[in-house]
């Protein structure tokens, strides 16, 4: 099912056509589409079944407020890395107690903030950290819930900069030595054990890593149990991935479906973390072409959207679809293009040896951008970030304008 279609040789968003959209606010700009939002969380909700568990969505992967509150309206829970997610959050109307505390470098105002709103968990990835947050909580006069993040050494056969589960990476403890750190926690006055979480990676397009990684997950469960660790809940992160060109991932259903075959299970409530899985095809880019520039190499289709507005293709060489908001016919004659924005990078690219037909002044949709997309985007080059839009059926919501160039330096002063 795609909310993402041509019309009457008109690119929709849902109901909306994407060229009145751009002609209204503007481009750079993002669509996302309220329906394959929703879609995408019930396919895990309901992936389920009796199963207890909590979805905790990513907020990393798209955190504009007006998405977190659709998420909180469903009952869904947070995976959080920032006390500024968790502010996003908290005003989007999401219920602190169904929050997850991510991240390797929680600070101690961080920390404050979450005991002090009443998350649901700190996913604890360091000794330093475990201590540090023991500590925080003696002086508030509460007991902090703690996971700890296992370092399960999985491949996760992803990109090495988005593979999180191996030892050679900075997240979690080595599954190996964790024991003695429970162990450990069991006896802190202030933090309350409660559950192990695990996160291996993401874009990952094959069950077998995460089935490795709950298999070990499940066997530390065990021992915790019988050294007198007893352990609620199991977080099993996020890192389903998606297709963004010919990828086959399993479906939400037909991954949850291979975990839940594990019937040690049904002993836990199962949190999952999903972002990408969620979010990444629930948008597009909107982009207009402000140059053709054909050569002998290489011809450039310069774009007003750029590495600052979309990281992914500069960043991990991710492909990513780019089609015409205007289709053409199918005859139309087409140019080999590299799509690339008015950024001074060599490296500022959306996408490659593209082959299109195209003349100034078009506009181009950049899919599969709803995840990581405006997130990771910045001001380099003094650019505004590109507004975004919600379409819902008929309807279009701004759900973010455009920043203006004052707003980029408004905290800049000048030497007396
Ligand atoms: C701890 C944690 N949870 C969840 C996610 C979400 O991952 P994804 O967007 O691949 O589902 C990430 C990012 O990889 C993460 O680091
Ligand atoms: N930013 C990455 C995903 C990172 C996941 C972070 N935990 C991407 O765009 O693919």
């Amino acid at each position: 099912m795609d909310y993402f279609n041509y019309k009457q040789g008109q690119l929709y968003a849902e109901d909306v056509s994407v060229k009145a959209i751009a002609n209204t606010y503007g481009t750079p700009c993002y669509i996302y589409s309220r329906a394959t939002l929703e879609r995408h969380w019930h396919a895990f909700n309901d992936a389920f079944g009796d199963q207890d568990h909590l979805i905790c969505y990513s907020v990393k992967a798209c955190s504009n407020i007006a998405i977190l509150n659709l998420f909180a309206r469903l009952g869904s829970g947070f995976d959080i890395v920032s006390v500024g997610e968790l502010e996003r959050v908290l005003a989007a109307g999401g219920d602190p107690s169904k929050v997850v505390f991510s991240g390797v470098g929680k600070r101690e105002d961080e920390m404050r903030r979450a005991l002090e709103v009443g998350i649901r968990c700190f996913n604890i990835e360091s000794e330093g950290e475990l201590d540090r947050l023991n500590n925080v909580a003696r002086e508030m006069g509460k007991a902090a819930a703690i996971s700890i993040r296992v370092n399960p050494d999985v491949d996760a056969q992803t990109h090495p900069y988005i593979s999180t589960g191996l030892k050679e990476n900075k997240f979690g403890i080595d599954i190996d030595v964790v024991e003695d750190v429970y162990l450990r926690a069991e006896g802190m006055p202030n933090i309350k054990v409660d559950g192990i979480d695990c996160h291996i990676g993401s874009q990952l397009t094959e069950v077998a890593p995460f089935l490795d990684a709950l298999d070990r997950v499940l066997d530390l469960a065990d021992r915790l149990k019988e050294k007198g660790v007893e352990i609620h809940h199991l977080d099993l992160g996020g890192g389903l991935g998606v297709r963004y060109k010919d990828e086959t991932p399993p479906l939400p259903a037909e991954y949850m479906q291979k975990m839940m075959e594990n019937t040690r299970l049904k002993d836990y409530q199962v949190l999952i973390e999903p972002g990408r899985a969620i979010a990444a095809n629930s948008a597009i880019l909107v982009s207009r072409v402000e140059y053709l520039k054909p050569g002998e190499e290489k011809s450039f289709a310069i774009i007003d959207a750029a590495m600052n507005d979309l990281i992914r293709p500069s960043l991990y060489q991710a492909w990513q679809n780019i089609i015409p908001v205007v289709e053409v016919a199918e005859d139309a004659a087409t140019s080999c293009y590299d799509v690339v924005g008015p950024i001074c990078e060599t490296g500022d690219f959306l996408g490659k040896d593209r082959d299109l037909s195209l003349k100034q002044g078009d506009l181009v949709a950049i899919r599969s951008s709803g995840a990581y997309g405006f997130t990771m985007a910045s001001n380099y080059n003094t650019r505004p970030r590109a507004c975004e839009v919600l379409v819902d059926g008929d309807q279009v919501h701004q759900i973010r304008r455009r920043e203006t160039i004052e707003e980029l330096f408004a905290g800049e002063t000048l030497l007396p």
